[in-house]
């Protein structure tokens, strides 16, 4: 694999019954990128995302992150591999803190581990500082430190976005894979949540991000990749898709030979 790019996907296929939600997509996705992932609704990026991130498993096809064959493992072992998807690990306890959300999902808890309790109690606390201090970290990277001890119920929709990316920050990810983060998000907090995306892609992690909201995505993204009816039906820089006529025709609702 090209020492360039952080992930490839050859000929992902992912079949419900006759309809191909995913039908042959190549995708190579080039490290430190942000980009963009398109197309009208039901064109299968959801189903693509769920392939790449192990919850969906291929109809056939295979899936390689940082030169790994990533394909068929579970959510959990792409998620420790460096690999995160927003909504991939289970979403906020609202009964917890934010802060207790935070801790709790950061890989490799011995505390979690009825043994470990007993016989190594001083690695445990150990570790339960450290997880702890990250976690403060993580939520004063996202502006979240003064909810620190709120109940995750009690967020906003854009707080419980910042809240995800925290979480899924524990794991210290390479590439994450942003599920529509503006969705249901206020104006005012949506400049703060891209501004943090940008912040830690200048750190080095790179994204794919689904979203709707054209403007963002011609703002942030890098490159990006157009599908229409389980196809990649174009990719290239903002500037090259939004005159690519094959875009124009999928938006318009008229697919393509
Ligand atoms: N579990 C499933 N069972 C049956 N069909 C499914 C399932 N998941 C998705 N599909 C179908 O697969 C196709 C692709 O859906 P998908 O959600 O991946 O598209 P999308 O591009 O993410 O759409 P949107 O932008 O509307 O979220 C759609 O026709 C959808 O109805």
């Amino acid at each position: 694999m090209n020492a360039e790019l952080i992930l490839q996907a050859r000929g992902l296929r992912k079949s419900f019954g006759a309809l191909q939600a995913v039908d042959g997509v190549n995708l190579d996705l080039r490290k430190g990128d942000i980009t963009g992932l398109i197309g009208p609704n039901g064109a299968g990026k959801s189903t693509l995302f769920g392939l790449i991130a192990g919850e969906t498993r291929p109809s056939s096809g295979q899936v390689l992150f940082q030169g790994h064959d990533i394909t068929g493992m579970k959510p959990e072992q792409v998620f420790r591999h460096g690999l995160a998807r927003t909504f991939q690990i289970p979403r906020p306890f609202r009964k917890m803190t934010v802060l207790e959300n935070v801790m709790c999902a950061a890989p490799n808890q011995s505390g979690e581990r009825f043994w470990s309790n007993w016989i190594q109690p001083g690695v445990v606390a150990q570790q339960e500082r450290e997880n702890r201090a990250r976690a403060e970290d993580v939520l004063a990277f996202c502006n979240l430190t003064h909810m620190t001890q709120e109940m995750a119920g009690s967020l906003s929709g854009g707080q419980q976005k910042l809240l995800e990316l925290a979480r899924v920050m524990m794991a210290e990810p390479r590439l994450i894979l942003l599920d529509e983060p503006t969705a249901g998000v206020n104006p005012s907090l949506i400049e703060h949540l891209i501004d943090r995306v940008v912040e830690l892609n200048a750190r080095g992690v790179s994204f794919l991000i689904v979203e709707h909201n054209m403007d963002l995505v011609m703002r942030i993204c890098a490159r990006i990749v157009v599908m229409a009816q389980g196809r990649r039906i174009a990719e290239g820089t903002p500037a090259e898709v939004t005159v690519d006529r094959k875009v124009i025709d999928a938006y318009l609702g008229e697919v393509p030979a």
